[in-house]
This record gives C-alpha cells, sequence and structure tokens, in this order.
C-alpha cells in the first residue's frame, strides 16, 4: 500500500549546514517509513498482532498547519524555524534514529501545542472557567493542562519559542533556555539551529503561497512588520484558510486596516482564489486578539465516499495531515462496522474457552474518550445506537457541537470533561452535573470504547476502563505509550486489527489504530 513518489525539491536558504529541512529532497518515502514500520512491528512483537494494515502519506505538501517564528532585521522579513544538528536529532531520537530525517520542529502530534507552552505567557480565561464542581479533582488538572497546550490564548511569547518544538518532536517538554543552558555546560548539545525557510516542502502548497503573500506584504507595510515574531499557518483540504499573525505590540485601528488588505492579497493565491475563500487573519498579542472575521475554518473531509464538515478553531486540535486523517476515520468506521464487529466476534468465539462479545450495531453504544472537535465522533456516529464522548478543552467541545449540528449528527452526548474525571466516575456509576441529561448508567449499552489520547497515552484509571468494554479502538500517536497501556490490556482483550497511519512522514513519530476485542 505504500507509495513512493520522489519528494519534491526543497527551496530553502538555510544560513546554517544542511539540515532536516533541506535533508527531505534526498529522502526517500518508502525507506523512512519502512524503518519505522519495522521499529514498531518490532516493539509489539509480543502481542500477537493480526498483519499491519499501512496507510501512507503524500511524501511532500501533507503538513495542514505549520508555525514559523520571524526573522526581521534591516533587510527583507524572513521565516525561520528551529532545527536540531541532525546529530542532536539522531541521538534524541535513539540507535536507528541517524537514518531518519528529523523534521523537528514542524514533527510532533503536538508540536503547535507545544510552542504555545513555551510561549510561556498568561492564558486568557475561557469564559465559564469558574463554573467548576467541587469534586471534581483529576480532572480539573488535566482540563487546566489541555487548556493551556491547546488555547490560542499564549499569544505574545519568546521568538525561541519555536525550538520546544524540536525538544516537543521528541516527546519532551523541552523549553529553548535548556538549550542555552546546555551550551555552558560544554559538550553538551547545542540546541536547534535557526534556518530561514522560505518554501516549506512539509507543508501544504497553499501554506507556501500565503508565507509568500504574508511576507511580501509585511514588507512593504510597517503596520503589519513592526514587532511581528511569529505567523502561523492553518489551511484545509477545502480551501479555507486562517493566518494569525503574533506580536510584540498592542494593536490598534491601523493594525486592523493593514489586515484587511492583506486578507485582499491572501484571497488573490491559487488556492484561495480556485476555492472562492478569503483566508482569515487573526492579530494577536499579550491579552489581545483582533478576528478579522473568525478565528476557526471549515475542513471538508471524506470518509469512506461520504463527505463531512468539520470546523478547526484557531489553537485548538486538529489533525495535522488532512489526508491521512481521512484514512484514519475510514480505518475507524470500518472497525467499528455491525458486521466487522459481528465478523470480529465469531472468530473469537471459535476459539475454546473464549468469551463472546455479546453486542454490535445498533445495540451498540459507543464511548469516546478524548473526542477533541468530533473528528471521530461524527463519521462513527451512525455505526451505533448512541456516542457518549468527553472531551476536556472548552473550545474544542464548543467546535465538536458545531460540527455534530452541521453535519445532522443527533445520536451523540457531548460532556466537557477529563477522561480520568470520567472513568471514575462511570465506574462508580456516579453522577457529576456535566452528565445530566445523560440516560442513566443501566440504560446505557457502552460495551465499545474509542480513545485518542495525547502523547501521554492513558492514565491508570482510564486504562481500568477499557478492560470493561468488549470492543476498544485505541488511536495512538505514541507507539511506546501505546505499547504501555496495551500490556495492561493484552491479558483480558486480543489485537483484532493493527494499522499504523504515517501522518508524520520523515520524523520518527507514527500514529497507530488498534482494535482490540475481549478474549
Ligand atoms: C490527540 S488529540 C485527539 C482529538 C480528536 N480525537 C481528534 O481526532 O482530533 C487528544 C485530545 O485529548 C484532549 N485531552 C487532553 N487531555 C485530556 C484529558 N485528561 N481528558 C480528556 N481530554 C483530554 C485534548 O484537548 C485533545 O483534544
Amino acid at each position: 500500500m505504500q507509495n513512493g513518489h520522489a519528494a519534491e525539491k526543497a527551496c530553502v536558504e538555510a544560513p546554517t549546514p544542511p539540515t532536516a529541512i533541506t535533508a527531505i529532497d534526498a529522502v526517500d518515502y518508502d525507506g523512512q517509513l519502512d524503518r519505522k514500520l519495522t521499529k514498531l512491528k518490532q516493539l509489539f512483537q509480543e502481542f500477537e498482532t493480526p498483519e499491519l494494515e499501512v496507510f501512507t502519506s503524500p511524501p511532500t505538501h501533507y503538513r495542514m498547519r505549520s508555525e514559523f517564528a520571524v526573522e526581521q532585521r534591516d533587510g527583507p522579513l524572513h521565516f525561520v524555524m528551529f532545527e536540531r544538528p541532525p546529530a542532536e536529532a539522531a541521538e534524541a531520537a535513539g540507535p536507528e534514529a541517524g537514518q531518519e530525517v528529523g523534521l523537528g520542529q514542524e514533527a510532533g502530534p503536538e508540536a503547535g501545542a507545544a510552542l504555545e507552552q513555551e510561549a510561556g505567557l498568561e492564558q486568557e480565561q475561557e469564559a465559564g472557567e469558574g463554573e467548576e464542581e467541587p469534586e471534581r479533582v483529576a480532572g480539573q488538572q488535566a482540563e487546566a493542562q489541555a487548556d493551556a497546550s491547546t488555547s490560542a490564548a499564549a499569544a505574545a511569547g519568546a521568538p525561541a519559542a519555536a525550538a520546544a518544538v524540536a525538544a516537543a518532536a521528541d516527546g519532551k517538554q523541552g523549553k529553548g533556555k535548556k538549550g542555552k543552558k546546555g551550551k555552558k555546560g560544554g559538550g553538551k548539545p547545542k540546541g536547534p539551529q535557526r534556518v530561514r525557510v522560505d518554501t516549506f516542502p512539509v507543508a501544504t502548497k497553499q501554506v507556501n503561497e500565503l508565507m509568500a503573500v504574508v511576507r511580501e506584504e509585511a514588507d512593504k507595510t510597517p503596520e503589519l512588520r513592526q514587532r511581528l515574531f511569529q505567523v502561523n499557518f492553518h489551511t484545509t483540504l477545502a480551501g479555507d484558510a486562517m493566518v494569525t499573525l503574533l506580536y510584540h505590540r498592542k494593536l490598534g485601528p491601523e493594525w486592523q486596516e493593514a489586515a484587511e488588505r492583506l486578507r485582499d492579497a491572501l484571497a488573490a493565491t491559487p488556492t484561495a482564489a480556485a476555492a472562492g475563500v478569503r483566508p482569515h487573519v487573526i492579530g494577536r498579542s499579550r491579552k489581545q486578539k483582533i478576528c478579522l472575521d473568525a478565528d476557526f475554518v471549515l475542513e471538508r473531509l471524506t470518509v469512506d465516499g461520504r463527505p463531512f464538515v468539520q470546523k478547526q478553531v484557531e489553537g485548538s486540535f486538529s489533525q495535522p495531515n488532512g489526508r491521512v486523517c481521512q484514512h484514519m476515520l475510514t480505518w475507524a468506521q470500518d472497525v467499528t462496522r455491525p458486521a466487522a464487529a459481528a465478523a470480529a466476534v465469531a472468530e473469537e468465539a471459535g476459539k475454546e474457552g473464549a468469551a463472546v462479545a455479546t453486542a454490535g450495531g445498533p445495540e451498540d453504544d459507543l464511548l469516546e474518550l478524548y473526542c477533541g472537535n468530533g473528528n471521530f465522533t461524527i463519521p462513527l456516529a451512525a455505526n451505533f445506537r448512541r456516542v457518549v464522548a468527553t472531551e476536556v478543552s472548552k473550545s474544542s467541545v464548543e467546535a465538536a457541537r458545531y460540527n455534530m449540528e452541521a453535519n445532522g449528527v443527533t445520536n451523540v452526548f457531548l460532556a466537557r470533561m477529563a477522561s480520568e474525571e470520567f472513568a471514575v466516575t462511570m465506574r462508580e456509576r456516579g453522577t457529576r452535573r456535566r452528565l445530566e441529561g445523560l440516560e442513566g448508567w443501566e440504560a446505557l449499552r457502552l460495551r465499545t470504547i474509542l480513545v485518542d489520547p495525547p502523547r501521554a497515552g492513558l492514565d491508570a484509571f482510564t486504562v481500568e476502563l477499557l478492560k470493561e468494554f468488549d470492543r476498544i479502538v485505541y488511536i495512538s500517536c505514541n507507539p511506546d505509550t501505546l505499547h504501555a497501556n496495551l500490556k495492561a490490556i493484552a491479558p483480558s482483550h486480543r489485537i483484532a486489527r493493527f494499522a499504523a497511519f504515517d501522518q508524520f512522514p520523515y520524523t520518527h513519530h507514527l500514529e497507530c489504530g488498534v482494535y482490540l476485542v475481549r478474549r
């Protein structure tokens, strides 16, 4: 199933020695994926796994969103990224990583979130934040953390912020300053290097079109350029796009006028013009956010031939590789399809001593934890009688509600709740204010669970909850934490389907999907 297109030539002028971004032109897509798959199979060899299903990415222009620091001295403005020197990237990524290309700053599943965290500035309070129930303990902490990492409110930050993303790509909560400390220590890693990026083959063609216009317009418009330190681009397969400009100064009406003119120029770029959209422009500085019209884009995803609309909010989580995301959704929809569930159950029943999973299809309710903007919830809802979905980030929950309505999905109960809290409540068959309106536990037929946690994987409460389900769909962007969680689940459940989705080509990251049924 792997495709092997030659990677397109990157046009990157790097003031530093060749780094990961330039290496993409030499890289062989199939080779990098094969190495990751080999590692994955080795890691999971202790489990009895079926044949791995592999879903490839386009070899270039696959990433829907990208963030760049801005370098401006006396001459023209440039976009820059911060990259680990190849040797450091290799060290951080493990023994075989020298063969991998470490597109550190764009790579990690939560790269954008890490960048915002690293910005380390005050988070704007989301409205309604004070209405917490007193009994929420573990949940509250997780909720605060998730909002901190996904809220676009962490606007103003140090230009070194992007350095943290390289660390995040290696699964570390790195801070830019640590790199400096390392330098002083002598013999320690130099830390990420600054690389000028004029075009970025990792990002969509539309991001590249928008980058050129932002640079050109900012160069000739002091109002746009003054103290601009970062630009974030968010595009969609549908052609809708959003550009966020981050400043170290207060923004006023003059900025707004200049930004409107920038919008006109962005609307004239080929992809936006073909789609008939006027990209959204957002200006941010400390405690300030100016939206010219909206702070979201509307994506259109096709899942098993069916189109879905998806609101993706600035700064909130959305899957970075739109085409691979469509594969993930189609796969998840397939494994939870009533017939597929029934087949897996029947196969299991043929095994001596195996318990039969009893339900499926319209008799089955789905519990989904970490539902984000409803990415999986909406296409999967048709496979179930009812879906109970939870997510901790307020902006994602709001987007999920919008997405349910926009797609005519009416069988989902959605609660803003941390998974830890939901796990404890469900195991106790307890109640919470945020679960008001949910039919009683005894009326629900929750036999299938889908989880898509952040890189850290599942907490102990949630792992215990998973074991109560006949069928488990585990989507993971971190094979290591997936592996650790599966060790606890494998005694009671076997892996019926196993998939790898190459969301993050040329990095050591790999998205996985595992479908388990009770033994
Ligand atoms: C990898 S994303 C997946 C989101 C969604 N399933 C999708 O496909 O877009 C993980 C999600 O978990 C949420 N999250 C993080 N920690 C959480 C927690 N403790 N409880 C519930 N949700 C959490 C994040 O806000 C984020 O939306």
